[in-house]
Order: structure tokens, then C-alpha cells, then sequence
């Protein structure tokens, strides 16, 4: 592992339970590969679902540039929880956050600009853009006459419309009649890598308890089975309004806890929930007993 990681900070934080590594490479040219992603994610300790990776602003008015990894060390183009993560750190972390004033952040990805608000002291609403739900923008590898209700096979199980969405990340969502009939663990993988999604996909069981609430399990496209996913909220929660399953403000009850979700007349999604910082440190090498 190179040393150009040693004495940046480094978080352990989780949003809901999904597991969050925040890494402040500020100031920093190196760029993290996909191999020390991986080295990373397979230390016990600093196990994530997604690695939040802190670089210099990009546009002018940002504050920093993030870059996101899953598990399997591809690069992600949004994450909620990770997204919650972060504000935290620049707004409130004793060492990074360098006494920031003010409640509202500036962040951006490979997707586009990202505004952040301080809610309380560890809850913060994400301006999580706006969705696509073009086949193309999804993608899909070909065109379905519509978007909300196309056929993809579910093995061992009845028939179920997907709906698709893009929230600056791809996600297929089967509204179903009780989340606890169907395994992630045994449709998930199959149906990440299904042929009809050339970037593979976020795959996510919704299960409707009133027009205000869902149940949602998530098996995310190259972290697997987490306990939370914000970009899985968003979608559910447009799909299911595009649907007429529900209104523009929802509870979406996850294996970790609630997020809400809002969908606003001007087309963006908000989302809002907890973080939590479990340690943090600055990145030595023996810190990491399996990270060379
Ligand atoms: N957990 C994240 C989503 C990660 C999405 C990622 N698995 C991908 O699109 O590759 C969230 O809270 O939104």
C-alpha cells in the first residue's frame, strides 16, 4: 500500500448502520485504486460498504470533491448515507472541520453538485438531485415501453414488474407484498449482473405499509446486502409516487432505521437521517493488520 495515505484522517462512521469509511485525501494528488480500495474494505476494522474519499474542490463555491468506492473497489456515483457522512465531518469533526460555521455545505461528485444541511447535531437533509427515468438513463440495455413496470426474471419466485430509476446511480425496484418473503442474498447477485443492466444495478424489495411509509431491503450493486442505502430510499420513493403508490414525502424503514424522503415540486429529492462516528484516526499502515 502506498504511503501517501499515512496521517490522513480517516473516519469509521456508519449511516443507519451502513457502513461508512470517511478518508480526508485534501491537499492530497494521489488518487486511491481499486486495489487499496479493496485492501482497505477487507480489514476488519475498517470494513465499509462505500469509502468516502475527501479531494480538493473541483467547482469553484464547493467545499470538497468526493470520490465514492464500494465494497468491490468500482466507484460509485452517489451514496446517501456516505453523502450524511461527510457533511458531518466537515462540519463537525474536532480535526477536519477546522471550526466551520454555518449550517450548509457545498460537495460535489462525479454526478453533479450535492447540498447539504445540518439538521441537528447528528442529523443532516441531502439535496440528492434529480431523477432520471429514461431506459438510457438508467441504463438498461435496451428500451421497455415503460420504465415503472418492465419484466426481469426473478428465479424461485412469482412474477413482479421492476421499476427502474436513476439517482445518479442505477436502481431496479420490485414493490412487493412483504419484505420478509424475499432473500437479497439469493436474488441479489444474479440480478445485479442481469444482462439487461450494462452497469449493473442496485436491486431493492419495497414493500407498501401506507402511502407514507415503506419497508425497504437493498442489495447494493458491489457492497451486496446493507443495512441502509439513501440513493435505494430516494428511488423507492419517486418510483412509488410515479406509480400512485404514494405521496411526495415518505418514511422509507430500512434494516437499519428511517430515512425521509421528500420529492419537492422542483423535481429534487431530500433526504434526511442520522450518522454516527464510531472511531477515527489518522491512517497509519499498522493500523491496518491486513493493509500493506
Ligand atoms: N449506500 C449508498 C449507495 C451506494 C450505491 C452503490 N452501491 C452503487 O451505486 O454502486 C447510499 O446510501 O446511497
Amino acid at each position: 500500500m502506498s504511503n501517501y495515505l499515512t496521517n490522513h484522517r480517516f473516519l469509521k462512521m456508519n449511516g443507519l448502520g451502513n457502513e461508512i469509511v470517511v478518508l480526508d485525501l485534501r491537499g492530497e494528488k494521489h488518487i486511491v485504486t481499486s486495489d487499496e480500495a479493496i485492501a482497505i474494505a477487507n480489514d476488519p476494522r475498517s470494513r465499509f460498504d462505500q469509502m468516502m474519499v475527501l479531494h480538493d474542490p473541483v467547482t469553484p463555491g464547493t467545499d470538497a470533491f468526493i470520490r465514492i468506492y464500494n465494497t468491490d473497489g468500482t466507484i460509485a456515483g452517489g451514496c446517501g448515507n456516505g453523502t450524511r457522512c461527510v457533511a458531518w465531518a466537515l462540519m463537525a469533526d474536532a480535526e477536519i472541520s477546522a471550526g466551520f460555521q454555518g449550517t450548509k455545505l457545498h460537495l460535489e461528485t462525479k454526478m453533479g453538485p450535492l447540498v447539504c444541511e445540518r439538521r441537528g447535531d447528528v442529523e443532516f437533509t441531502v439535496d440528492m438531485g434529480v431523477p432520471l427515468f429514461g431506459w438510457q438513463d438508467i441504463p438498461l440495455a435496451h428500451e421497455v415501453t415503460d420504465t415503472l413496470a418492465f419484466e426481469v426474471p426473478l428465479e424461485g419466485y412469482k412474477f413482479v414488474p421492476a421499476a427502474g430509476v436513476s439517482v445518479g446511480n442505477p436502481h431496479i425496484i420490485f414493490f412487493i407484498d412483504n419484505v420478509a418473503d424475499w432473500d437479497v442474498h439469493k436474488v441479489g447477485p444474479s440480478l445485479e449482473h442481469h444482462p439487461l443492466f450494462p452497469e449493473r444495478a442496485n436491486i431493492s424489495f419495497a414493500q407498501l405499509v401506507a402511502p407514507d411509509h415503506f419497508k425497504v431491503v437493498v442489495w447494493e450493486r458491489g457492497a451486496g446486502a446493507t443495512r441502509a442505502c439513501g440513493t435505494a430510499s430516494c428511488a423507492v420513493a419517486v418510483c412509488a409516487y410515479r406509480k400512485g403508490l404514494a405521496g411526495r414525502d415518505v418514511t422509507v424503514s430500512l434494516p437499519g432505521g428511517d430515512l425521509q424522503i421528500e420529492w419537492r415540486d422542483n423535481g429534487h429529492m431530500f433526504m434526511t437521517g442520522p450518522v454516527e462516528l464510531e472511531w477515527e484516526d489518522h491512517f497509519r499502515p499498522e493500523l491496518f493488520a491486513g493493509v500493506r
